[in-house]
């Protein structure tokens, strides 16, 4: 069963004074004039909360905090000042023993360098943490056995680290995790350090894994195309601050600043978005009530480009109960592959309303409400 992890108001201050420096960062003080003072405040008033079975990502630059927190997740570092909770349990609260069966049982570590023992076999490397939990040899093996099938290095048991391909290797990592059956999943930009395709194929995997496991997964990365490609929700840090906690959508479509805008620049937009982010929700009831194929809100952009593409009228955007949420007239799909961050504006022209039909094929509409087409409000 997965488990909540909450972090209240968390400070990770290095240097002197640390708590001291807590209270100047309330004040107002800022980061660059504590470390003026020989002092680094590099987690700096973090909240959020994990629901279980969700990925979050924490993106942000290089020192930007982003490992410190999540040694602050685990219990390898106190926080300053806050909390952080696990299944609603105060980390900082407990006894060392306390903390260390914690961190065996409850929360398993995947790292970017693959950390694996090369004089232990690949079932030995997977099935290392149920080794430092004392769980009897043959069960463990057979544990180890589970996980690396299901990280699909089934017959590869035997095989020493140094015979596998780095994706293989990352594999070994994350079957060592899973092995363990934590709860939370912390991973470390664990595909960094792999080829580009191979990265792309270890994020499939673990979309793909997630589906079934529903782990509480927090995953530090600096790319923000993996943010997007993995997290449910991600967390921005900017010097120590979380600057902003959204979906994808919300980081691109929204973004808290400029700061965040600045990222999203380079960002395959076709990639993220979705119908229900392009559609326009203001629904008029004069729709097409037709036999024309229609979208789901989580219809991915390109899909939904196909779509509109042999459309003869907006794309209608129907909810699980078959209830028209938003239409997604074709102008307005090109209006997001641009940077633009907002809805391309209205056009009032009469003329718009043709446009979209002449451009594609001719819809039968047998039943269209009122005698009406569907209007291009876009
Ligand atoms: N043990 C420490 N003592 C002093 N300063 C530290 C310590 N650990 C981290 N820092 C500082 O805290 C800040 C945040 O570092 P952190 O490693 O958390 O950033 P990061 O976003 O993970 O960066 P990277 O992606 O390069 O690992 C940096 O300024 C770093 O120098």
């Amino acid at each position: 069963m997965s488990a909540r992890l909450e972090a209240e108001h968390v400070y990770k201050v290095f240097g002197r004074g640390p708590e001291q420096a807590v209270e100047r960062l309330r004040e107002g003080t800022d980061r660059e004039e504590l470390r003026a003072d020989g002092i680094t405040a590099a987690v700096i008033d973090a909240s959020f909360t994990v629901e279980p079975g969700e990925i979050f990502v924490v993106m942000g630059l290089s020192g930007s905090g982003k490992s410190t927190l999540l040694r602050l997740l685990n219990g390898l570092l106190e926080p300053t000042a806050g909390q952080v909770r696990f299944g609603g349990e105060d980390l900082t609260a407990l006894s060392d023993r306390g903390l260390r069966e914690v961190r065996s049982k409850k929360i398993s570590m995947v790292f970017q360098h693959f950390a694996l023992f090369p004089h232990r076999s690949v079932r030995d490397n997977a099935a290392y943490g149920l080794e430092v939990q004392g769980v009897p040899r043959a069960e463990r093996e057979s544990r180890a056995d589970e996980a690396l099938a299901l990280c699909g290095l089934a017959g590869w048991e035997k095989s020493w680290p140094d015979e596998l391909s780095g994706g293989m290797q990352q594999r070994v990592g994350l079957a060592r995790a899973l092995a363990t059956d934590a709860d939370i999943l912390l991973m470390d930009e664990s595909f960094s350090a792999l080829d580009p395709l191979i990265r792309r194929d270890m994020q499939d995997q673990l979309l793909e894994l997630q589906k079934t496991l529903k782990k509480t997964i927090v995953f530090i990365t600096h790319d923000l195309n993996e943010a997007m490609r993995l997290g449910d929700r991600i967390a921005v840090m900017r010097d120590g601050r979380i600057v902003q906690i959204g979906t994808a959508e919300d980081i691109l479509m929204r973004p808290a600043n400029d700061y965040v805008g600045s990222f999203t620049q380079d960002v395959d937009r076709s990639r993220v978005l979705t119908a229900g982010a392009v559609m326009d929700r203001d629904v008029r009831g004069d729709e097409a009530d037709c036999d024309c194929a229609t979208a789901s809100p989580d219809m991915p952009f390109t899909e939904l480009c196909a779509l509109s593409a042999r459309a003869a009228h907006p794309v209608a955007v129907l909810d699980d109960e078959k209830k028209l949420v938003g239409v997604v007239p074709r102008q307005r799909l090109v209006g997001f592959l641009g940077d633009e961050q907002h809805a391309p504006g209205t056009c009032d022209s009469p003329r718009a309303e043709d446009s979209e039909e002449d451009a594609s094929g001719a819809c039968d509409a047998p039943r269209r409400k009122g005698g009406k087409k569907v209007m291009a409000r876009a």
